[in-house]
């Protein structure tokens, strides 16, 4: 095992700009440069991350499961919020969340909370908590009522004892952090984060439809069409490209972490093995359309940050990220063959509207992190890594999809790490998948990170390939998902609740909620039946 090391921002360039600033500056006449830091991306540092070389790969097979390896973070947590005792209060968080500016699930927290008088806090007293959802490494998921209103939530309880005694701290921080950051449809936002004197609590949206890994066992063939691959595929990449304009590095994309809302669209969840660090958003303007300004973008004097010492700041928020970019309508036939021609070549159209591109380029980690089958070849070689590892792992999860197994899969960890860095890509013989698609994970399965699809210029390139050709980004949210959840059958709301003071159940690394345990020969990964909740 090599040394650890320790992992902050990775760079010293990043960790000069890992103030709470964004410095946006004009770099030539047809771009425009943002530099966006995650505000206390400092809050990772001191973290103990296991970096293990190609040479070590026989003590990285025997650390974990099949499916999960996730370094060891240690360190102590540097903000922790004020404690109110068991079954205690928090403040809630109520951020400005402008995709979620219509829920109910705010105005029911809002009631209750004003009932209390109106001081705005929540805490556990106010759950029913009715069933178990899952455990992940750092904490049981609990279906829990907001009491009195019928509101649904998914609730994270984390044992602030165990994250100390087993060094997750610094995880369970970094996943509230990033949770607290996040405003987009096809990610979680979170309500609110309180807790107790045993206790770290995050509430969020509940995802009624359970996880593509299990929604895709249930597939005829064990693999979705190519359509629903599409769909999903489609929506997990605006999930992620939003996540780099954030600086945040994803690092864990797999089917079970891909959770299918009440309506049938996904929720990207599980944060906490995220890297957070710097983002250069580069906004390209189209020379042979200089009529299209930069200001066509959010970047008002409101989003100006005052606080901000720097020329301009400008708020995350404030940037739309690319897959708001209109669609061409009106292209004579001879830009539509140029187009075309150029799609295929995987180049960004240059006669198209400014695309803004945030691809946090300098991100930089040294940490073996991520799951054994989803694994970049440069982690496992111990390289340090960046941004496009969440490209590799999108092959590897449109393959999945498509072909219902992963491509570099082995007898064992050691045999799949070998594989993901040695062996070349195979596809299936005999089976129905598009050249498009093929052609697709070929771009992104492609060992060598800068000749990586996505490497250079992020999710905009990934968008321009033919597979996603039918793809309206624009509309994405009004596309007919594959298949719709059933409705949560809301008589769970009669049965009888655990009691608040109640601790959760504790949870084995790896088990889901029917308690099974992911085993190497376990090629289904079964994250279990849905349905088949533990009741405590
Ligand atoms: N918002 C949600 N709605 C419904 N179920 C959820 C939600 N969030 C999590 N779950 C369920 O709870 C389980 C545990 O989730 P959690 O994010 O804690 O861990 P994980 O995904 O297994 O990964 P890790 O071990 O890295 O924490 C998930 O597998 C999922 O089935």
């Amino acid at each position: 095992m090599s040394e650890p090391k320790t992992e902050t921002c990775d760079t010293a360039e990043s960790l000069a700009a890992c103030g709470s600033f964004r410095d946006l500056s004009l770099s030539n006449s047809n771009s425009v440069s943002i530099s966006m830091c995650s505000s206390s991306c400092g809050t990772v540092s001191g973290s103990d991350h296991q970096s293990i070389g190609s040479s070590n790969l026989s003590n990285v097979s025997n650390g974990g499961s099949e499916r999960k390896e996730s370094s060891e973070k240690g360190g102590s947590l540097s903000t922790v919020d004020s404690s109110n005792g068991e079954g205690g209060s928090f403040r809630s968080l109520c951020p400005s969340k402008p995709h979620r500016g219509n829920d109910v699930r705010w105005d029911a927290i809002q009631s209750v909370t004003a009932k209390d008088g109106g001081n705005g806090v929540l805490g556990l007293a106010h759950f029913r908590l009715l069933r178990k959802l899952g455990c992940g490494d750092i904490g049981s998921v609990y279906l829990a009522e907001l009491r009195g209103t019928g509101c649904l939530f998914a609730m994270k309880v984390m044992d602030k004892g165990m994250l100390a005694g087993r060094k997750k701290l610094l995880r369970a921080q970094t996943e509230k952090e990033i949770l607290g950051l996040l405003d987009h449809p096809f990610l979680p936002t979170l309500y609110s984060h309180f807790e107790t004197d045993k206790f770290s609590c995050l509430l969020m949206e509940f995802c009624s439809g359970g996880d593509l890994h299990m929604l895709r066992q249930r597939q005829p063939g064990k693999h979705f069409t190519e359509q629903a691959a599409r769909f999903y595929a489609s929506q997990v990449l605006l999930a992620l490209e939003y996540l780099h304009m954030m600086g945040v590095v994803y690092r864990d994309l797999k089917p079970e972490n891909v959770l299918v809302r009440e309506d049938g669209h996904i929720m990207l969840s599980d944060f906490d093995l995220s890297l957070r660090c710097c983002v250069n958003a580069t906004l390209v303007q189209s020379s042979a359309d200089p009529s299209c300004q930069i200001s066509s973008y959010c970047i008002q004097p409101s989003c100006i940050d005052p606080a901000c010492k720097l020329p301009v700041c400008v708020e995350p928020a404030c940037l739309q990220p690319s897959c708001f970019k209109p669609r061409f309508m009106n292209r004579s036939s001879k830009t539509s063959k140029k187009v075309k021609s150029d799609k295929k070549l995987n180049l960004v159209s240059s006669d198209s509207l400014p695309v803004l591109i945030v691809e946090p380029t300098t991100a930089r980690s040294m940490s073996f992190v991520g799951t054994h089958e989803y694994l970049a070849p440069e982690i496992i070689r111990g390289d340090g890594h960046g941004s496009a590892v969440d490209w590799w792992t999108f092959g590897i999860f449109l393959y999945e999809l498509l072909y219902g197994k992963t491509p570099f899969k082995g007898n064992g960890n050691r045999e799949t790490l070998c594989n993901v860095v040695g062996q070349p890509l195979k596809f299936p013989e005999g089976s129905s998948v598009s050249f498009a698609a093929k052609d697709l994970i070929r771009g992104l399965l492609v060992k060598d990170p800068p000749k990586r699809l996505g490497f250079k210029k992020g999710a905009t390139e990934i968008k321009q390939h033919p597979f996603f050709e039918t793809v309206n980004w624009a509309l994405i949210r009004s596309t007919q998902p594959p298949e719709v959840p059933k409705p949560i059958d809301m008589s769970i709301l009669n049965q009888s609740p655990t009691k608040p003071s109640q601790p959760p159940s504790a949870c084995n690394n790896n088990k889901n909620s029917n308690g099974k345990g992911a085993s190497a020969a376990d090629s289904d990964r079964s994250s279990g039946p849905y349905l088949d909740f533990e009741f405590f």
